[in-house]
């Protein structure tokens, strides 16, 4: 792949963190004396190919003008929307059409460059329209009873199922028209793919590491914590 190549990464971070229960939003609680989002700022400013990227920052947020890296020149800041489609729209749509955006949660700092490296390379595959870090899934999955709480209705196939993680790159004019399209249709966008996937789409899945996982819960903070140690390890080898 060419290193003239550029790639703008796309960072959702205007969450507020309700399922963490912290009193600050969790992008901003911090794991070896950073802060969640200067892990994942570091991790994606750590491949080659990624020289730019733009936050979707909450209006209110007074957290990240204090934070080291907010005036550096690889670093734009926009506002952020009420949902997680709304603030990757208002980044995505300030790119060029034809720009590749690869869009990170905030909320997902033990991304390796190995994976950032093997979803870059659907750049050069002309049958997608782009694709996504995922991972198979491993257990058996049930589908709750809809009006007996936590009961079983029935074992769905986990045949050919796979949770979607990020990155997730597209260029950036096909995801902007998809995702103004899905907000007008009120299809339900909780990722870039299901948007694209809406409209039509070749969406890839790129088998990534399980150890990519979205902080949401409490007890997700010391395995993140542990997952950010071996990839400090492996960056160290
Ligand atoms: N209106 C929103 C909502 C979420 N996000 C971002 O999208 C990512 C994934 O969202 P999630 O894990 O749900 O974060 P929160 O919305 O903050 O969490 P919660 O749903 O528990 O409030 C996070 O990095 C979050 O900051 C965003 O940019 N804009
Ligand atoms: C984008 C995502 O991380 C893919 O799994 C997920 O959909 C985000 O969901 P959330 O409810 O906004 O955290």
């Amino acid at each position: 792949m060419s290193l003239n190549l550029s790639v703008t990464a796309v960072v959702p971070a205007a969450g507020i963190g309700t399922r963490m229960q912290a009193d600050i939003p969790k992008q901003y609680l911090e794991i070896a004396g950073k802060t969640i989002l200067e892990h994942t700022l570091d991790a994606l400013m750590a491949h080659p190919l990624v020289n730019h990227i733009i936050i979707a920052a909450h209006p209110d947020d007074n957290i990240l003008p204090t934070l080291p890296f907010y005036k550096k020149s690889w670093l734009t800041v926009v506002k952020g929307g009420a949902e997680r489609a709304q603030s990757v729209l208002n980044a995505v749509s300030t790119l060029p059409e034809t720009a590749w955006a690869l869009v990170h949660d905030a909320a997902r700092p033990c991304l390796s460059t190995e994976d950032i490296g093997k979803l870059l390379t659907l750049i050069n595959d002309q049958s997608v329209a782009g694709g996504i870090l995922a991972t198979p899934v491993r257990d058996t999955m049930k589908r709750a009873h809809p009006t007996k709480k936590q009961i079983v209705s029935h074992t769905e196939s986990r045949e050919s199922l796979w949770h979607a993680l990020t990155p997730q790159l597209f260029r950036a004019g096909a995801l902007t028209h998809a995702i103004q399209a899905g907000l007008t249709s009120g299809v339900l966008i909780t990722d870039e793919a299901s948007a694209m996937e809406a409209v039509g789409h070749q969406v890839k899945l790129v088998a990534g590491n399980p150890a990519n996982i979205k902080i949401t819960h409490p007890e997700d903070l010391p395995l993140a914590a542990f997952y950010l140690s071996q990839l400090a390890n492996t960056h160290k080898e």
